[in-house]
């Protein structure tokens, strides 16, 4: 789940662009990358690391120019390695840089096309690399010695004819502009915002508006699925409806885990869907067990909290911070290899013994997917003392892998795969699990915005909602990436 940022400034964009980076840091530890433009000359700094250690004073002096665009990355497809962090970068036509979100799924018969039709060469195994040439393929296609926003929005339809999966990019053109894309289904997320400076309006596309609104940019609107949006240097917006039937069908568990809470994504407030899970939780909690014997509920921090907050509430119950996060460590489920994951939950949670001691703990998290996570805590609060260990997910159980932009590639990883929530409770060691039901968590999203017909949930329902993904491309993808391959991950695989 990487976050991408684009801006067209009036004065120099790099600091914007390394500070909204920072803000979306929550969706790629990685890499991060900044491409900027000056005066028709792009400068590059990217490579392997957080925002704060891959920029330097040297590079930002560098990134000079008034548009770039910005990515962080949590790898779903092809290796870790430097080689393909973004933005990735084509000279022809005009020079192109672009920065992706999301996965593609036809990638590698789109790859042998781009090869044998267009006599393009990928050089990495990134879909990204792969989805950048396809546009600018789309976009020599054109043959225009100065691209007009037609000619843009002409090749860009192109492109979603050729490819499937789940996409938001933002694309910077050499000495013209930035174009922001979203796929026809909008699995991906991404939002456009502009602020008046003394020099006039600059524009900002980012993953969340989080970006935006500590940059001080006002949200003018989600970009829609299947539409491209064109800012000119001079400040021209145009936009257009690319793909033939576009329909919103958003990622749920960016409302569940990825997105920060304080964005607003599609409308939706994520800190109120969050909210509204941990009411809809505590309702099943009751009607499972009307009588319970609750004494406190504890959040799994950070992306707990929330919903944690009114399960407590709902249920009358007391509401406790009893694990403390160790601040200095990241997310451990976008950790790469799960030797790393596993380390990094116990250096990053602690208990605090007093809140357990004696006491029934309701433990409540976002979701449970590896079990990671909820084994070791559940541990933990036994060993600080408490008389029983419930555990609530405020999402159902994730039993499908994901290939729209998160990796969860292989469901045997999953530990709710082939296994029934009774199942799951002895496995990780508690006393008592609830999972929340679809329906509710799809209701949480939804009282935020009624225009939302269907989401994306794959995750839980197994329902693929581009169409393309069959048993054989669960198979490979499963091959390609389960946790052993990825760790000698060397050859080109696509996947
Ligand atoms: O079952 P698992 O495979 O362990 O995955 C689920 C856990 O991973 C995530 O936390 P993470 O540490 O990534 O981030 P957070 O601080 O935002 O909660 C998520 O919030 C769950 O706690
Ligand atoms: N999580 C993402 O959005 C990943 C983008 C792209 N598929 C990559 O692996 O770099
Ligand atoms: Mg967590």
């Amino acid at each position: 789940m990487c976050g991408i940022v684009g801006i067209v400034g009036k004065s120099d964009v790099n600091l914007q662009l390394y500070d909204a980076l920072t803000l979306l840091q929550h969706r790629g530890q990685d890499a991060a990358g900044i491409v900027t433009c000056d005066r028709n000359r792009l400068n590059q700094q990217k490579a392997n690391g957080l925002v704060r250690d891959v920029f330097r004073a040297r590079h930002m002096e560098r990134l000079k120019g008034n548009f770039g665009i910005g990515h962080v990355r949590y790898p779903t497809a092809g290796s870790s390695g430097p080689a393909l962090a973004q933005p990735f970068y084509v000279n022809s036509p005009y020079g192109i840089a672009m920065a992706h979100n999301g996965n593609l799924t036809n990638v590698r018969d789109v790859v042998e096309e781009i090869f044998q039709q267009d006599l393009r060469h990928i050089n990495t195994d990134s879909d990204s690399e792969v989805l950048l040439n396809v546009f600018a393929h789309e976009l020599h296609k054109q043959h225009k010695l100065q691209p007009k926003a037609e000619d843009i929005f002409t090749a860009m339809r192109a492109v979603h004819k050729r490819v499937r999966g789940g996409y938001a990019c933002v694309a910077l053109i050499v000495g013209y502009g930035i174009v922001a894309f979203r796929d026809p289904h909008g699995i991906r997320p991404l939002v456009y915002g502009k602020r008046e400076t003394d020099q006039g309006t600059e524009y900002m596309v980012a993953s969340e508006s989080v970006a935006l609104d500590v940059l001080g940019y006002t949200l003018v609107r989600d970009v829609a699925p299947g539409e491209a949006i064109y800012i000119e240097l001079d400040g021209t917006v145009h936009a257009e409806q690319c793909a033939e039937n576009p329909s919103l069908n958003p990622c749920i568990f960016e409302h569940v885990y990825f997105a920060r809470p304080d964005s607003i994504i599609d409308g939706v407030s994520v800190h109120k869907a969050r909210l509204r899970q941990g009411e809809h939780l505590a309702e099943k909690i009751l009607r499972e067990r009307p009588d319970h014997d609750i004494d406190v509920v504890i959040p799994i921090p950070d992306s707990a909290r929330t919903a944690g907050q009114t399960v407590a509430y709902r249920l009358g119950v007391k509401f406790r911070e009893g694990m403390v996060k160790n601040r200095y460590i990241g997310r451990t489920f976008i950790m790469p290899g799960q030797k790393q994951r596993k380390k990094s939950v116990r250096q990053k949670l602690n208990a605090i013994e007093l809140e357990f001691r004696g006491k029934n703990v309701l433990l409540v998290d976002d979701s449970i997917v590896r079990g990671t996570t909820c084994k070791q805590i559940i541990q933990m609060a036994r060993e600080a003392g408490a008389a029983k260990v419930y555990f609530a997910s405020a999402a159902p159980a994730v039993k499908f892998p994901n290939v729209y932009g998160i990796d969860m590639p292989s469901a045997e990883e999953l530990v709710a795969h082939g296994r029934t929530t009774e199942e799951v409770c002895r496995e990780i060691g508690a006393d008592w699990l609830i999972y929340q039901d679809l329906q509710d968590l799809i209701a949480s999203s939804a009282e935020g915005n009624e225009n939302i017909k269907q989401f994306e949930c794959s995750v839980f329902d197994g329902n693929y909602i581009t169409g393309d993904v069959d048993e054989k491309y669960l198979q490979e993808l499963h091959a390609a990436r389960n946790d052993a391959a990825k760790q000698n991950k060397s050859g080109q695989s696509f996947l």
